[in-house]
């Protein structure tokens, strides 16, 4: 139904609501509260704690005229009393607030403390007059400014009176006395309107239970999928892996060796693979794709390699080239920006099997790529690429065995649900020698000083990236602000040193070309945009200094971080910004104070949420709506005990079970795959 069958919701509130991304009557009953305000606990004036959120009713003392503050700001000012004290509520740049209020008038007011003084004010506080049906635990729903919170709550209200048409009920009443669960209709209502606060907790733990159960029931599924196809390509241990390994400048890690001997055994099977493979910035998951690759091609096979950038497509490229010389191994390289006669010739080799080792970035999606006998898929950063990508990259081969690389290190719980049709491989220790990368957390008035210790860097010899403020997403924009910034470095800071540039907009024989220089030294300072964030490698580049590093998420300026500290070099990373907001700071201190990709990633999780952390959409997997990924590990690991017993049972296919049954398939098919469920 939509929603201008609602009383009182015209084309105006319909516009607003919609841009919230609610369209229907359903849509609102789903929009859940991001907060309550709880009027249940009203306490006396004189026992109110300062910072916290609170309601008082009182009556209007006195109302001030309006003034000015030092910075410009009108300040309004009403005084209200009850019989526990007196209370005063300030507003700011809302001269016509005191229209509002009348002498003698009772109000509820709703709002955070301050305690000054001896003085207690609420500051921007809202109220409301018609308080006395409002009293209780109140929804505070994320809203823009067309809307308030009150017309807000009437809409859901009314919404409410369609609950029965509008909402199924998934969970059979057996499952649901087990696990202690509210009915569906029941949660909805306490989830907006809660009667008490034991009642919001049913609620939410019912909506959660039904989200993370429906994922985990949909990633189950697929995985029953994939491993019933039993028909892979069995190979065997090439012999000539020994021989590559001598060839290795370093030796391998016992990590490394661990996660090659699972990824040996698993392609040895005629079942196809089906693993991720976590590893921390700089920790060399890299050797760990050539050895699959290598051992693919000596079996006969095509493999392929989809990296996220040209660059790093490029670097792996090379890599690979290098290592494999000495055999008779035909390696090509396809990206967006190889020629058209050149790509033709790639494809029609691909086609004909002649090429064994691809390496690639999106290009090798195209319909028009086909393989001849593709056994071997590895993708890497695949938080990059939409599970729907990997399934297209897949589908070119006949189940071949497949390899995801991440440097995202997930908890392991959260892993297993993310990934949850995948094994997991963990490269759980860095090469021997890396030290600590030393972060610093600076002001921009202190950019003299970090050049100055950036040159001394470089007069050691050793090379430095410079990442520049982001800027709008516009091409050119892009393009200027790096120029700019390496003008600015050669003019002031920098003047006798060689500076290269390289942003995303330069074509792909630009940026291999300054790529190449900078692996040489012959540039010795990289200003960049965020491409080099993922996996470029440059041992020698031992500083990496971060303009406008508050803009940036932690898990971007962990994986910036990770330029550096490659080598045995003591390494350097800068964050210049001029971070305002308590969560930028925390963001930076958080960085300064641990190297490790794991906590990082946990204290992420912690604060941007998993919708924002995973980006599910672009897995194709629902974003969470009540559920939270690392605090309800709890309700996680019941629901994955759930699901496995209902698939292993075979009472998902009970008619109780037929509805959430369908929503299951719906839910792959949004991932973009293709399953029923028998
Ligand atoms: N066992 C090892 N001993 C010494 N150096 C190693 C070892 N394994 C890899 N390296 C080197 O460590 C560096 C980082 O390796 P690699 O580029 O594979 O990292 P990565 O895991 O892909 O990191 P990122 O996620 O940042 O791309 C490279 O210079 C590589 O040659």
């Amino acid at each position: 139904m939509e929603i201008q069958y609602l009383k009182g919701v015209g084309p105006k509130i319909a516009k607003y609501l919609s841009s919230l991304g609610i369209n229907t009557v359903k849509d609102a009953l789903f929009y859940f509260p991001r907060d309550y305000e709880d009027r249940t606990n009203i306490k006396p004036i004189s026992k109110l704690e300062n910072d916290e959120m609170a309601s008082v009713i009182v009556e209007v003392a006195q109302i001030f005229p309006s003034k000015k503050t030092k910075t410009g700001k009108t300040l309004n000012k009403i005084l209200f009393k009850n019989e526990t004290g007196f209370i005063s509520g300030i507003w700011f740049n809302q001269p016509y607030i005191k229209n509002n209020f009348k002498i003698g008038e009772k109000v509820l007011l709703y709002g955070k403390v301050s305690k000054q003084f001896g003085e207690i004010t609420l500051v921007d506080p809202q109220y409301e007059k018609d308080y006395e049906e409002t009293q209780g635990i109140n929804p505070i729903y994320s809203i823009n400014k067309n809307l308030t919170q009150k017309i807000m709550r009437k809409i859901i209200k009314q919404a409410l009176n369609f609950i029965d048409q509008e909402v199924e009920e998934l969970l059979p009443e057996s499952l649901r006395k087990i696990y202690d669960l509210l009915d569906i209709k029941n949660a909805i209502i306490n989830i907006h309107f809660p009667k008490d606060k034991n009642m919001l907790k049913l609620a939410k733990r019912r909506l959660k239970f039904e989200e993370l159960l429906i994922i985990q029931l949909g990633l189950f599924e697929l995985k029953k999928k994939y491993s019933s196809s039993t028909t892979s390509y069995s190979m065997a241990v090439s012999k000539e892996l020994k021989a590559l390994k001598e060839k290795l400048p370093f030796e391998l890690t016992e990590a490394q060796r661990k996660v090659i001997r699972e990824i040996l055994i698993d392609m040895k099977k005629n079942t196809p693979m089906n693993r991720l493979l976590q590893g921390d910035v700089g920790s060399g998951k890299t050797i760990i794709s050539v050895i699959a690759l290598f051992n693919c091609a000596m079996n006969g096979y095509q493999g392929v390699l989809m990296a996220p950038t040209e660059i790093l497509a490029e670097q792996h490229y090379n890599t690979i080239l290098e290592l494999l010389k000495d055999w008779n191994i035909n390696i090509a390289l396809l990206v967006g920006s190889t020629s058209k006669k050149q790509k033709e010739e790639i494809i029609r080799k691909i086609s004909q099997g002649e090429i064994s080792i691809v390496i690639g970035t999106h290009a090798l999606l195209q319909e028009n790529v086909e393989f001849k006998n593709l056994a071997l898929v590895i993708t890497d950063e695949q938080h990059r690429f939409g599970v729907r990508q990997r399934a297209t990259l897949i589908n070119k081969g006949h189940n071949p065995h497949v390899l995801v690389m991440t440097a995202t290190p997930i908890p392991r719980t959260l892993a297993l649900f993310m990934y949850g049709d995948m094994d997991i491989s963990v490269i759980d220790q860095l090469p021997p020698g890396r030290q600590k990368v030393e972060t610093y957390f600076v002001r921009p008035n202190m950019r003299e000083k970090v050049y100055d210790f950036v040159k001394k860097e470089i007069e050691k010899g050793r090379q430095a990236y410079v990442i520049c403020p982001l800027v709008e997403e516009s091409e050119k924009l892009e393009a200027e602000s790096v120029i700019e910034m390496a003008e600015n470095l050669k003019n002031n800071f920098l003047k006798y040193n060689k500076i290269g540039i390289l942003h995303g907009k330069m074509s792909a024989s630009e940026k291999d070309e300054i790529m190449k220089k900078f692996k040489n030294n012959e540039i010795q300072v990289l200003v960049s945009t965020t491409v080099v964030e993922v996996g470029v490698n440059v041992p020698n580049a031992t500083i990496i200094v971060i303009e406008n590093a508050d803009r940036f998420g932690l898990a971007q300026l962990h994986q910036l971080r990770g330029r550096v500290g490659r080598g045995n070099y003591k390494s350097y990373c800068i964050l210049v910004a001029d971070a305002k907001t308590d969560d930028a700071i925390e963001r930076m201190k958080i960085m300064t104070k641990t190297n490790s990709g794991f906590e990082i990633a946990e204290k992420d999780l912690e604060l941007r949420g998993t919708g924002e952390f995973f980006g599910t959409r672009q897995h194709g997997l629902p974003e969470l709506k009540v559920a939270n990924l690392f605090k309800d590990i709890d309700i996680l690991m019941q629901t994955k005990e759930v699901a496995r017993e209902l698939i292993q049972s075979r009472r998902l296919l009970d008619k109780d079970y037929y509805k959430l049954k369908l929503r299951i398939e719906e839910l792959i098919q949004n991932i973009g795959d293709n399953i029923s469920i028998n």
